[in-house]
């Protein structure tokens, strides 16, 4: 049975219509007239236990007011939302049990007290067994290598020692749920690579079903078996990555060093500059042994390569289309 079922689920925002001009702010002030914005647009989806999903889309798409939704911050316009049968909003403390939430941007930690208080507060607050709780702090030290700033306190942390603390503390008590709000935000390539082994290990030892907004791409490639991209407050993908790529990006391109510009069958060259020919080909009709094989046949070659179509490239064209239609 789904961990998380959302049907139908819409947000409006309404904001008072400004006038501008002489005495537009009092107008402003009495006129009753609104302006709405739908910022979630009918969306449906649902989320099996242990599933590791990326919920992507543009600036301003819809992602972080969905996200506020599930955890129970907002009430929806309208639409069901059901995490662990539980209507978030309606039932905030027990559904605050089975989730954890970390925000790239903000932090759930005390901004004076160290670390390791933090971490004993929020035990406190969620009554963590004291076993457990030494169990899983001494577990999440280990994973996160928190140990050399346990007792700093939290403002003087950096910004990835700071996430892996905010990580921690959303795991203490073990929610079967994890939201992830651009966790990789701003952190250099060693912080990124330890947020992402740390939640790939969590989801696959714990089974912790983790909902993930990010922009960074490397996120998704690395953790996400599935995505769902949304765009103006509505769904435009829900499925595994490898099939967007299928189906966005049939093409495969074969690079080939050689002086002389390559033509062969089974590929359609697209460029020959410094060197080099690009091969474009669809790897459900040509096998790649066999374009190689032609090609070696044919030319002298120096080297070969063969280019994968990247994720950024394929939401890009989906995003495109999406604005077309
Ligand atoms: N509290 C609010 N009041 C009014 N409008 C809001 C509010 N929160 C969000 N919006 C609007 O709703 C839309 C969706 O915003 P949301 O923050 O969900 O997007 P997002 O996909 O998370 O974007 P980003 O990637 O920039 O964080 C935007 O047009 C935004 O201006």
């Amino acid at each position: 049975m789904s961990i998380i079922r959302v049907e139908g689920l819409v947000k409006e925002f309404r904001r008072p219509r400004r006038y501008r001009g002489p005495l537009g702010g009092l107008r402003t002030l009495f006129s009753r007239q609104y302006t709405v914005n739908r910022a979630v647009d009918g969306v449906t989806f649902a989320i099996e236990p242990g599933e590791l999903v990326g919920y992507l889309g543009p600036n301003g798409a819809g992602k972080s007011t969905t996200i506020k939704m599930l955890t129970g911050i907002l009430v929806p316009t309208s639409g069901v939302v059901e995490v662990a049968g539980v209507t978030p909003w309606r039932d905030r403390e027990r559904n605050a049990r089975q989730i954890g939430v970390v925000f790239g941007q903000r932090s759930q930690l005390w901004w004076d007290l160290p670390l390791r208080d933090s971490l004993t507060l929020i035990g406190k607050l969620y009554q963590v067994p004291a076993d457990r709780f030494r169990r899983n702090e001494e577990r999440f030290t280990e994973l996160l290598g928190l140990g050399e700033f346990l007792d700093t306190p939290v403002r003087q942390l950096s910004l990835g020692q700071r996430m892996r603390g905010d990580l921690a503390a959303a795991m203490l008590y073990e929610p079967r749920i994890l939201y992830l709000d651009e966790p990789t935000v701003g952190l250099d390539v060693v912080a990124k690579e330890r947020i992402r082994a740390f939640v790939g290990q969590l989801n696959a030892d714990s089974g912790t079903t983790v909902i993930l907004t990010t922009h960074d791409l490397d996120d998704v490639e690395r953790l996400c078996r599935r995505i769902i991209l949304i765009d103006h407050g509505t769904v435009l993908y829900d499925g595994d990555v490898a099939s967007l790529k299928a189906r966005y990006a049939p093409y495969r391109e074969l690079v080939v060093h050689a002086e002389e510009r390559i033509e062969v069958p089974g590929a359609r060259t697209t460029k020959h500059e410094d060197g080099r020919s690009w091969l474009r080909f669809d790897p459900a009709r040509t096998q790649v042994a066999d374009l190689i094989g032609a090609v070696l046949a044919a030319y002298p070659v120096t080297d070969l390569s063969i280019v994968e179509p990247d994720l950024e490239g394929v939401i890009h064209q989906i995003y495109a289309a999406g604005d077309r239609s």
